[in-house]
């Protein structure tokens, strides 16, 4: 999952740079890798920074001055495809034709036949191994079949139809055609989220906002929004008059409309409404679902004098297992007390640095566990760091028996939409039935939300279903022959390049086979603003 914005302010001299960042503070959760900014001033001059690191130190004062214009887009990134190098930061841009930049939150599935097409019959130089760099040329490649020296919306809806049509897997976009306007766009099965806005100015203008999740849109004032459709695009002029206002068009035929499921269980922030449904409320009934499911383990439903408390894992677990608590009828105390300077642990890019913030994040209150059977709750268990950790943490500080409980089923498969979950090997529940899995973090039980009830808990939308493919294996858009394996096989090379750089010197090398693919930490693309170079 990734972060993305877009905004057009109707007062042209008033530069949007300041609400991009506005935005981006609301949607870190969502990608805590690389930030980016691209905006658009006068002429149709293009303004960029960008780089690794989160959005308050890409997004210096310094820097944000520089970054001129009443059109822009944001992204906030945590890599899925390519890897975590500088130069795969977003927005990615392209001079022909135009000037576009983009910025992409979900994952291409026929990368390798896009990548082929666009060097094979376009042309195309493809500098990263970002899915989203493919896609923004394909785009690219589809405008400048027109051969205009300027382009309308016909055009570029048309242009969309086409890109959509040869692109598959899980995307929402936003993008920016310098000097133009904004265009947002979302996969024909919806399984990326995408809303667009509108905030009524004193003087009766109108700004525009396109955003991931609602929480933004509600926290700028733009409380006229709703969800882009599956399929659906939507061009804003950055000039805009009369009879210009944004134009909305189904470019290609929605298909069964599948949100990803974990938008609910773990990424999108509680406080925001994904396709019609609360995640809260979402969250709260899988805390009611899941406490039916844990009394039935006990005889007699009786779950007195087995469980004496429900600690959450914070931070997202926290609504789920109050609500457990009070279904169960048993004490809900914070037993780990969250140090709030450390990020989301599962996004981050490297095992070791997860394993070791575990620690750092969360500190266990002997209070709290001496003598107690305790229920641990958390939404999701994907490589076991977190749990493994904090079943040792309880039974440290005295807990006699650890159940622990997770709001979604079993995660046996990878994520291929936009969640770099690890290689399926990695998964804790990867071949192992459910009691291996609480032998392997070393609790006494462990109790999975069952699928069907999940679902229940996130109805309610226009969803048909959802893309639940992380627990089947069975994926909505199908994925061409040998993606995972080359998805697995980009990640362990970075990570061989990773360990090999760490410990570089003169004399250490690479393995040849691996330099071919040794990632430049700068973009080649607009030149950064103000003072900022990626580390
Ligand atoms: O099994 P694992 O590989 O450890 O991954 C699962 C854990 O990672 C996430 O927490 P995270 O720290 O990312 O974020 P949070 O503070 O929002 O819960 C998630 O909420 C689980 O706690
Ligand atoms: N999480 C995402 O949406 C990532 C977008 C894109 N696939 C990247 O890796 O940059
Ligand atoms: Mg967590």
């Amino acid at each position: 999952m990734c972060g993305i914005l877009g905004c057009v302010l109707a007062n042209q001299s008033c530069n949007v740079a300041p609400e991009l960042f506005e935005g981006a503070m609301f949607l870190q959760h969502r990608g805590q890798d690389a930030a980016g900014i691209v905006t658009c001033g006068q002429r149709g001059r293009l303004y960029q920074c960008k780089g690794n690191g989160m959005a308050r130190d890409v997004f210096t004062q310094a820097r944000m001055n520089n970054l001129v214009g009443n059109m822009g887009i944001t992204h906030l990134r945590y890599p899925t495809a390519g890897s975590s190098a500088g130069s795969e930061a977003q927005p990615f841009y392209v001079n022909s034709p135009y000037g576009i930049s983009m910025s992409h939150n979900g994952n291409l599935v026929n990368s390798a036949d896009l990548r082929k097409y666009l060097d094979e019959t376009v042309h195309r130089h493809i500098n990263t191994d970002s899915d989203s760099e493919l896609l923004l040329n394909i785009f690219a490649a589809e405008l400048d079949k027109f051969n205009k020296s300027r382009v309308n919306n016909t055009d570029v809806f048309s242009a969309l139809r086409e890109t959509m049509t040869q692109i598959r897997g899980a995307y929402a976009v936003v993008a920016m055609i310098a000097g133009y306007g904004l265009i947002g766009f979302r996969d024909p099965n919806g399984i990326r989220p995408l809303l667009f806005g509108e905030r009524e100015n004193a003087d009766g203008t109108i700004d525009y906002l396109i955003a991931s999740e609602s929480v933004v849109l509600k926290a700028q004032g733009y409380n006229k929004f709703r969800d882009i459709a599956p399929g659906e695009a939507v061009i804003i002029r950055k000039e805009y008059t009369a009879g210009q206002e944004p134009e909305f068009k189904q470019v290609v035929e929605p298909k069964i409309f599948t949100p990803d499921i974990f938008e609910y269980v773990y990424f999108a922030r509680p406080d925001s409404v994904m396709d019609g449904v609360s995640v809260y409320r979402s969250r709260i009934e899988m805390g009611n679902k899941l406490a039916t499911k844990i009394r039935k383990y006990f005889p007699n439903n009786d779950v007195l004098g087995e469980i004496d408390v429900v600690i959450p894992v914070p931070d997202t677990a926290r609504t789920s297992a109050l609500q457990c608590a009070v279904s169960l009828n048993v004490p809900y105390r914070e037993g780990f007390v969250k140090n709030r300077y450390i990020g989301r642990t599962f996004i981050m890019p490297n095992q070791a640095e997860r394993r070791s913030s575990v620690r750092r994040k969360l500190n266990a209150m002997e209070s709290e566990f001496k003598g107690r059977n305790v229920l641990l709750v958390d939404d999701s268990i994907v490589r076991g760091t977190t749990s493994k950790e904090i079943v040792i943490m309880a039974r440290e500080a005295g807990a006699k028996k650890v159940f622990f409980a997770s709001c979604a089923p079993p995660i046996r498969y990878n994520h291929i939409y936009g969640i770099d979950l690890a290689d399926t090997k990695a998964l804790v529940g990867f071949n192992r039935t459910e009691k291996e899995i609480a032998e392997t973090i070393g609790a006494d039980e462990v109790f999975y939300q069952d699928l069907g009830d999940l679902e229940e808990c996130c109805r309610g939308g226009p969803a048909e279903k959802f893309e639940v493919g992380v627990f089947t294996g069975e994926y909505v858009t199908g994925i061409e022959d040998n993606y995972i394996q080359e998805l697995e096989k980009i990640r362990a090379q970075n990570q061989r390049i990773k360990d090999a750089n760490k410990g570089l010197s003169v004399d250490s090398c690479i393995d040849a086979s691996d330099m071919v693919d040794v990632k430049a930490e700068v973009d080649i693309s607009i030149y950064n603003t103000g003072d900022y170079v990626a580390n």
